[in-house]
């Protein structure tokens, strides 16, 4: 299926010239210039992924990193929010879609199948094949011009879509999966299970993180261990992954989350920032190893 076809398809896609800058290179792909790939997954829902997925992000390209975020939830894409960009338009170029810059220095740029949507209550009721379909495009027609990272936000589970996007992935030989848990059992059984995944599919495990892990009191700094701890570092032990940190629950986050706030550089205070920060910088020494 072309990006044509698809473009009759979705409504939202804006033909252009946009992507003068990003031409790829014709004989290696769109992925050609994109030095890093990461997947961040979880085998449970609501865990964290798209929160990770974006304020990694952010604090990679407060490092000074270009960075694109591949949001391949097609049955919950909330990054565009997190990110303030609803309601931006996908354009098309030659060599494909040309992803959303979110900032104005063009730096950080984000594909999601929310801006390829009439209204954000349209949902997307796909068979796997059309799904599958859909991340193949997302994967080989997205015009990502020069990145340091790419962040693959993912759906929970082991899916059809993860299939499909590690395979898709395959040749362009990613760095690896960040896997995120909750400390409750049930959250890292799931993510057990997502380990078990990685296996099987030959990608690579960066590490794990253990979100909202506790919540520190912003009047005393008491942490208080809501939902207990150590689950993700345990899981760590057990599978021979690094743990990369445990990420607080921060009300800053969340409601930077639902504001489309940039979290990483309006609350450096905050709870949640030190480990956020600490895991960008654990991710760009582990890339410099892979360079
Ligand atoms: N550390 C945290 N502190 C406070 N709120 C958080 C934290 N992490 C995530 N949240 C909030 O939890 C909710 C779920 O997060 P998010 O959407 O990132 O999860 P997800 O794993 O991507 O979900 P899904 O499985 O639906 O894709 C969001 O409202 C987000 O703002
Ligand atoms: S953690 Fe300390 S300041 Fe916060 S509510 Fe409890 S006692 Fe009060």
């Amino acid at each position: 299926m072309t990006v044509g076809d698809w473009s009759t398809l979705l409504s939202g896609i804006i033909y252009g010239s946009e992507c003068s800058s990003m031409e790829s290179t014709q004989d290696n792909g769109n992925l050609a210039n994109v030095r890093h790939i990461i997947l961040v997954m979880s085998g449970k829902g609501g865990v964290g992924k798209s929160t990770l997925s974006t304020q990694i992000a952010l604090a990679l390209r407060h490092a000074g990193k270009r960075v694109g975020i591949l949001d391949v939830d097609l049955c919950g894409p909330s990054i565009p929010r997190m990110l303030n960009a609803v309601g931006k338009e996908v354009h098309q170029c030659d060599s494909g879609w040309v992803p959303v810059y979110v900032d104005q220095e063009k730096t950080i740029s984000l594909m999601s199948i929310g801006f390829l949507l009439d209204g954000q209550d349209d949902a997307v009721v796909w068979r796997g094949p059309k799904k599958n379909a859909m991340i193949n495009q997302f994967i080989n027609d997205v015009a990502w011009g020069e990145l340091d990272f790419l962040i693959v936000d993912t759906p929970p589970g082991t899916s059809d879509e993860h299939i499909s996007t590690v395979q898709a992935l395959r040749p362009f030989k990613p760095m690896g999966a960040v896997m995120v848990t909750t400390p409750q059992a049930v959250a890292v059984g799931d993510v057990r299970r997502e380990l078990t995944f990685c296996k099987k599919t030959g990608l690579a495990v960066i590490g794990i993180v253990e979100n909202m892990s506790g919540f520190v009191c912003p009047y005393c700094s008491e942490c208080s261990n809501i939902f207990s701890k150590g689950g993700g570092e345990e899981l760590a032990k057990y599978a021979g992954v690094p743990f990369l940190g445990c990420v607080p629950i921060d009300p800053l986050l969340s409601k930077s989350a639902e504001e489309g706030k940039d979290f990483i550089q309006e609350f450096p205070n905050s709870a949640a920032y030190p480990a956020l920060t600490s895991i960008a910088k654990l991710i760009l020494e582990k890339a410099a190893l892979t360079i």
